[in-house]
C-alpha cells in the first residue's frame, strides 16, 4: 500500500453554543481535512483545527506544510513502514504541529487499515469505551450554573469548567457552579493560562478552605511559565494539569524532572499526532504520572484517533476531554467511532472506520513543488 497523492478539505460545523475560554470565543468548528491516498484504492482520513492562539497554526500554515513540506516526502511511501513515515513527517520542518498531527492521523487510518483492525488493536487493545467531561464555557455565573446543570442532565459527570477572567469571579464562579452540582459530577477548571502564579495559588486555596473538592486545574499560568506552574503545584493539594505549557516529549520530560505538574494533557494537535503522542505517554508512564487526553475544537475525524490512543494507553491515559464532538451541533462523519454524549465507543472497522464526509468543501492546489 503506497501514498500516491494527498487531498484537502475545508469542514465546518456549527456548534451548539459559542465556546468560551479565556483565549478565545468561537461559534463553529472550521477544520482542514486530509486524505492520504494510496495505490489499492484506500484512504486515511486526517484532520486539523487553526487553533494559532495556542499552536500558532492557521488554516493557511496548515495547508501550506502539508503542501510544500510534508506532503512531497510522504510520495511513494509503503504504509507498512510506519516509523519510517513518521519520522518523515516530524523531521519535515520545525513546529507546525497541527499539520502534523493531521497527516499522521491519516497515516495511522492506513496503517491499521492495511492489518485490516481497528487502530486501537494496533496499538496495544483495550476497552473499546470511554467516557468524557463536557466543556462549560466561560460565562455569566448564572448562565455557567445553568449549563453545568444541564450537562449532568444530559448525563455528563465530569465537567471541565472554564475560568481564567477575572480571579474574583471566577472563585464565584466555581463555587456557585459546585453547590448547584455537588456530588453529581467531579469539577475540572481551566485557567487556560489566564491566572499569575500568585493568584492561582490563592484562588485555589479559597476554593480548597472553603470546602470546593476540585478534581484538578489545568494551565494556570502562562504556558512559557513552568517556574509559575511549580510555584502553584508546590503550594495547594488541588492536582495541577499542564496544557499549553507541554507539546512534546522534551518538554514533558524538562516539566516531570521540575515536578512542576501533576498531570500532564496530551493533545495530538500539539505533539504533532500519535508518535509523538505514544512516547509522552510511555514517559509519563514511566514516572508514574497520569496523562488527560485532550482535543481542540475537533470534529470526530481526529478526535476519532485520539479515542483510539485513550483506550490504548487507559494504564496512563486516565482522564478524557474529548468533548469536541459533543459540541457540535451534527456529526459529518459516516462510520468511524460513536460518539454518544459523555460515553464514545469505538467498533471493530479496520483503522478509524471513516466511510465518508459529509459536507466537505475541496480545496484544490496545484504543483506541491517548494
Ligand atoms: C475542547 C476541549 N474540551 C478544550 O477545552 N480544549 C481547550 C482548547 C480548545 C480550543 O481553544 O480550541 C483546552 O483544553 O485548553
Ligand atoms: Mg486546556
Amino acid at each position: 500500500m503506497k501514498i500516491t497523492q494527498i487531498k484537502f478539505g475545508m469542514l465546518r460545523v456549527p456548534l451548539k453554543t459559542p465556546f468560551k475560554t479565556a483565549l478565545r470565543t468561537v461559534e463553529r468548528v472550521e477544520d482542514i481535512v486530509v486524505m492520504v491516498h494510496t495505490d489499492t484504492g484506500h484512504v486515511g482520513y486526517g484532520e486539523a483545527p487553526a487553533t494559532a492562539v495556542i499552536t500558532g497554526d492557521t488554516h493557511g500554515s496548515i495547508i501550506d506544510a502539508i503542501h510544500h513540506y510534508i506532503s512531497p516526502r510522504l510520495i511513494d511511501e509503503d504504509i507498512a513502514n510506519l516509523n519510517r513515515i513518521t519520522r518523515l513527517v516530524q523531521t519535515s520542518m520545525e513546529k507546525n504541529s497541527s499539520a502534523k498531527a493531521a497527516v499522521e492521523i491519516a497515516i495511522y487510518d492506513l496503517w491499521a487499515q492495511l492489518y485490516d483492525a481497528p487502530l486501537y488493536k494496533m496499538l496495544g487493545g483495550g476497552d473499546p469505551v470511554v467516557t468524557t467531561d463536557i466543556t462549560i464555557s466561560v460565562d455569566t455565573i448564572d448562565k455557567m450554573v445553568a449549563d453545568s446543570i444541564s450537562a449532568v442532565e444530559r448525563g455528563f459527570d465530569s465537567l471541565k469548567i472554564k475560568v481564567g477572567k477575572d480571579i474574583g469571579v471566577d472563585i464565584e464562579r466555581t463555587k456557585a457552579i459546585y453547590a448547584a452540582v455537588e456530588n453529581r459530577a467531579l469539577l475540572r477548571l481551566d485557567a487556560n493560562q489566564g491566572w499569575t502564579a500568585k493568584q492561582a495559588v490563592f484562588a485555589i486555596t479559597a476554593l480548597e478552605d472553603a470546602g470546593v473538592r476540585l478534581e484538578l486545574v489545568e494551565q494556570p499560568v502562562k504556558a512559557r511559565d513552568l517556574e509559575g506552574m511549580r510555584y502553584v503545584t508546590e503550594r495547594v493539594h488541588t492536582p495541577i494539569m499542564a496544557d499549553e505549557s507541554v507539546f512534546g516529549p522534551m518538554e514533558v520530560i524538562k516539566l516531570i524532572n521540575m515536578r512542576a505538574a501533576d498531570i500532564i494533557n496530551i493533545k495530538l494537535m500539539k505533539t504533532g499526532g500519535l508518535s509523538n503522542a505514544i512516547r509522552i505517554a510511555d514517559i509519563a508512564g514511566m514516572h508514574q504520572v497520569d496523562c488527560m487526553i485532550g482535543c481542540m475544537l475537533e470534529s470526530s475525524i481526529s478526535v476519532a484517533a485520539a479515542v483510539h490512543l485513550a483506550v490504548a494507553k487507559a494504564d496512563v491515559i486516565t482522564k478524557v476531554d474529548l468533548d469536541g464532538p459533543s459540541l457540535c451541533q451534527g456529526n459529518p462523519v459516516e462510520g468511524g467511532v460513536i460518539f454518544n454524549e459523555s460515553e464514545i465507543s469505538i467498533t471493530d472497522a479496520p483503522g478509524l472506520g471513516i466511510r465518508s464526509i459529509q459536507g466537505l468543501e475541496p480545496i484544490l492546489m496545484g504543483s506541491a513543488a517548494a
